[in-house]
């Protein structure tokens, strides 16, 4: 089952702790498999979680919370990941997390990955992008966008605009996400670039080059992989 998966790459991930450190928490399922772990093992040092609902899991279970701006270092972050390829490339913000993840995922010592073996893949894409954007000018920033994944060859993909409860979905940053389906995605760095560039798109959901370890939970228990 997918869930013991994620669990069993959460604990898998622990191993990679020690007291003292401060951590990035990531925010999701598998995230929040690890959370409760280091909570039940009585993690001394200190975290940063990566969305409101990370925080309030982290406090429920008695994790000693930071902000960004009270360190300047970060030992380790451990996040899920809606899709990883061999190379470590990451789409992530399946959840609305994307920017504060990357932030610290950038920033960390060490980044490592966490997910059940469904998220390994070869090729980027099947899992739609996620892309934050400004609700200032959406539509035009969504104009942007399609040309600029015309201009790369990404002939006609769907953007939707991500719906939550009673409206758009708001990240924590108070943002919009866009979702494109792409297929797939043959070279994520320039499209993260180029996505990036564009003044209305906060972030994307690619996270390339970030990745130091990925633990993947199987049937029988772990797979682990240094990118390639
Ligand atoms: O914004 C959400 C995050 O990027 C999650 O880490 C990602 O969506 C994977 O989530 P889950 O572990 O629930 O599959």
């Amino acid at each position: 089952m997918s869930d013991d998966k994620k669990q069993r790459a959460a604990a898998a991930a622990l191993a990679h702790v020690r007291p003292g450190m401060t951590l990035g928490l990531g925010t999701g399922s598998t995230a929040a498999h690890f959370v409760k772990l280091l909570g039940d093992q009585g993690f001394e040092g200190q975290a940063i979680p990566t969305s409101e609902e990370t925080a309030r899991l982290a406090e429920a279970v008695g994790i000693s919370l930071i902000t960004p701006d009270e360190t300047t270092r970060i030992d380790l972050a451990v996040d899920g990941a809606d899709e990883a390829d061999p190379s470590g490339a990451l789409i992530k913000g399946g959840g609305g997390a994307l920017l504060r993840e990357k932030i610290i995922a950038q920033q960390a010592q060490t980044f490592i990955v966490i997910a059940d073996d469904g998220k390994d893949v070869v090729q980027l894409g099947q899992f739609p992008l996620p892309v934050e954007v400004t609700g200032f000018a959406v539509g035009l920033t969504i104009q942007a966008i399609r040309s600029t994944l015309a201009a790369l060859g990404y002939e006609d993909p769907s953007l939707t605009l991500r719906r939550g409860e009673g409206g758009f979905f708001q990240t924590d940053g108070g943002h919009l996400i866009v979702d494109i389906a792409l297929g797939r995605i043959d070279e994520a760095e320039p499209l993260d670039a180029a996505l990036t560039m564009i003044p209305g798109v906060v972030t994307t959901g690619l996270f390339v080059g970030l990745t130091d370890l990925m633990i993947f939970g199987t049937e029988s228990g772990v797979r682990e992989a240094v990118p390639t």
